[in-house]
């Protein structure tokens, strides 16, 4: 019942709402007591063998009229209820969402994406249904067994009601203890489908990986186990619904055999009428419900408390990056990417004892282009990580205009730069939309223009739809090449003052980059740019290179200075320019 409270913070919101729709349940209860009354009526009528039709007709229409006010009533509490899971539902999610939205990387490293999900769909479902479901099944079937046995007991007779509802306990008890285990069992075998679920997505979307290293064979015994083992779950479930249907119908069938004998021998005594008797047998089919209702509520109030409190926990997770230093007063204006670099050291929040960066330090006037290279894992990801605030605690300082970028409202920095990273995201929707982005009312021509920029247009023209084409899973692939280009694309439309790209051109061919380069250098005149590679003809023309090593700056200078110091950068751009005339 705990979770009940948990949810009062809801309910109060929705006082009205969940006033008016148990009114119309308890109004449905009482209701529910006059059909059964009427039919006892109606026995006792043919019992005396003189039926009047003038008072039959009117029971006829008292049914009628009560059926109809039934199917009102039911219609009002059922839009109330429903309604109001469907706005608990909708608050939940929505919060959720934001709080997705605001969390940091350490968040998502902490959590799988698949869990995520979970509690984004599973555990918000589970609420729910304590906010529809949970309300409705308390209520009903508190306020249909309590007026069915007051009416038992005034209609009909209170020995009879007390000892044909004895069966009727066990039955509740059954339900909730029989319940417990067959929603357990429903679990796992929920559970396991979801497991061979993602067994037959990874191996149909790695079956090409599967078959080139022989693996088919073991990957279809290992399913085969897997569906084995899903099946063993499985009769689980078949086991405790097999036990959990015959008791049900076990108890209720001597709870009517206990009143036709009982009853009976009251009639034979003269202490019931015969129509009473009928009345009674109706109303012990109003409490049938009930009583699996108990089981049935105790599992939705367990499942939706559990789920509660991991929906909770989860909501209480603080992002370890929040604007609470940022300075209000900066704005836009106040930062046109002059950049200082003074990072000390930086260990990832993960592995604390490893730092990952050791002094890194430059300074970039605003339009100047710097050039990050250095062998995988050297830290480049990492320097441009910290620029983009995903992570706070390094020592020393990042600075914007002067400005620790710590101090910076995150939605003005953010703001002022265009990211392209190693592993682009594209949206299944359209290709305009895709590069449109950031803005989705850009015009048509600010898109045509990025694509040239960033050499996709006479691609996009090609394809069936141009700028329309649907990409992702339900439109055409692109290649490797053209993604990397459409998020240049996509970064170029933003306009920022800083661009930052991350081994963003690896994909491409030696020509198309050039071309990009060249025009990124007309674009971007009097902006700042970061550009992270393993092919140092990228940065032959950037105003700075720095050259990484286990987290160390090793060689700084410009593209000459760089091949006059002999160094890694000189025997590199030697071997590459090596590979390039081999190549051609
Ligand atoms: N999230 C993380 N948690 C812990 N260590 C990490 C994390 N990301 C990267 N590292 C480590 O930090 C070091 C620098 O990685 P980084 O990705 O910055 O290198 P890089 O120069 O960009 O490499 P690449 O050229 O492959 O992109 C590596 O040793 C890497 O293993």
């Amino acid at each position: 019942m705990g979770i009940f409270f948990k949810l009062g913070w809801f309910f109060k919101k929705e006082k009205k709402r969940y006033l008016i729709g148990v009114t119309f349940l308890a109004l449905t209860s009482v209701i529910n007591l006059v059909p059964p009354r009427i039919l006892g009526l109606m026995a006792d009528q043919l019992d005396k063998g003189h039926i009047s039709w003038q008072e039959y007709g009117l029971l006829i229409l008292t049914i009628i009229f009560a059926a109809l006010l039934l199917y009102g009533f039911r219609y009002l509490w059922r839009r109330q209820i429903w309604g109001g899971a469907a706005e608990l539902e909708l608050q939940l999610r929505s919060k959720l969402f934001r709080h997705f939205m605001e969390m940091d990387r350490t968040f998502y490293q902490r959590h799988r994406t698949g869990d995520l999900m979970a509690h984004a769909t599973n555990d918000v479902s589970a609420i729910q249904e304590v906010a529809g479901e949970g309300v409705l099944t308390l209520v009903d079937s508190l306020l249909m067994s309590v007026s069915t046995m007051i009416a038992m007991i005034i209609f009909v007779d209170w020995r009879l009601t007390i000892v044909a509802l004895i069966p009727l306990p066990f039955l509740a008890w059954g339900a909730w203890k029989l319940g417990d285990q067959l929603y357990d069992a429903f679990d796992e075998s929920q559970a396991a489908f979801s497991r061979l679920n993602n067994k037959t997505q990874e191996s149909v979307s790695g079956i090409k990986v599967l078959k080139t290293f022989g693996q088919g064979k073991e990957d279809t015994q290992a399913f085969n186990d897997m569906i084995a083992n899903t099946i063993k779950i499985n009769k689980r479930v078949f086991k405790w619904d097999s036990l959990f249907d015959p008791l049900g119908t076990l108890l209720i069938g001597l709870t009517y055999t206990i009143t036709i004998i009982y009853g009976g021998l009251l009639v034979s005594n003269r202490a019931l009428t015969i129509g009473q008797l009928v009345s009674f047998i109706a109303y012990i089919g109003n409490m049938v419900w009930p009583m699996f209702a108990i089981g049935y509520l105790f599992n939705i109030l367990e499942r939706g408390s559990a789920s509660y409190d991991r929906v909770e926990k989860l909501l209480d997770e603080k992002p370890a990056i929040t604007d609470q230093n940022a300075d209000q007063s900066i704005h836009a204006q106040d930062i046109d990417g002059d950049l200082k670099y003074e990072v000390k050291s930086f260990a990832y929040p993960d592995e604390p004892q490893i730092p990952v960066l050791h002094n890194i330090d430059f300074t970039l006037k605003t339009g100047q282009t710097l050039g990050l290279v250095g062998k995988v894992g050297a830290g480049k990801t990492t320097i441009i990580q910290l620029l983009l605030r995903e992570f706070d605690q390094y020592d020393g300082k990042i600075t914007l205009n002067g400005h620790d970028i710590r101090e910076i409202p995150l939605n003005v920095l953010l703001r002022q730069i265009s990211y392209v990273p190693q592993n682009n995201y594209l949206f299944s929707t359209s290709i305009q939309k895709n590069i449109a982005f950031s803005d989705a009312n850009s015009d048509e021509s600010a898109v045509i223009s990025a694509a040239k920029k960033s050499d996709l247009h006479n691609d996009i023209l090609q394809m069936p739809g141009g700028y329309n084409t649907l990409i992702g899973e339900n439109g055409v692939s692109l290649s490797g090449g053209q993604k990397q280009r459409m998020s240049i694309a996509r970064a170029l439309l933003k306009q920022s003052k800083i661009l930052v790209l991350d081994d963003a051109l690896s994909a491409v061919d030696a020509r198309t980059e050039m071309a990009i380069l060249k025009s990124l250098r007309q674009e971007r005149k009097g902006k700042t740019t970061l550009i992270a590679t393993h092919r140092l003809t990228s940065v032959m023309g950037a105003d700075l290179i720095l050259v990484l090593k286990d987290g160390r700056i090793v060689e700084r200078g410009t593209h000459d200075q760089l091949l006059a110091e002999n160094g890694w950068y000189a025997d590199m751009w030697q071997r590459q320019e090596l590979e390039e005339k081999v190549g051609e």
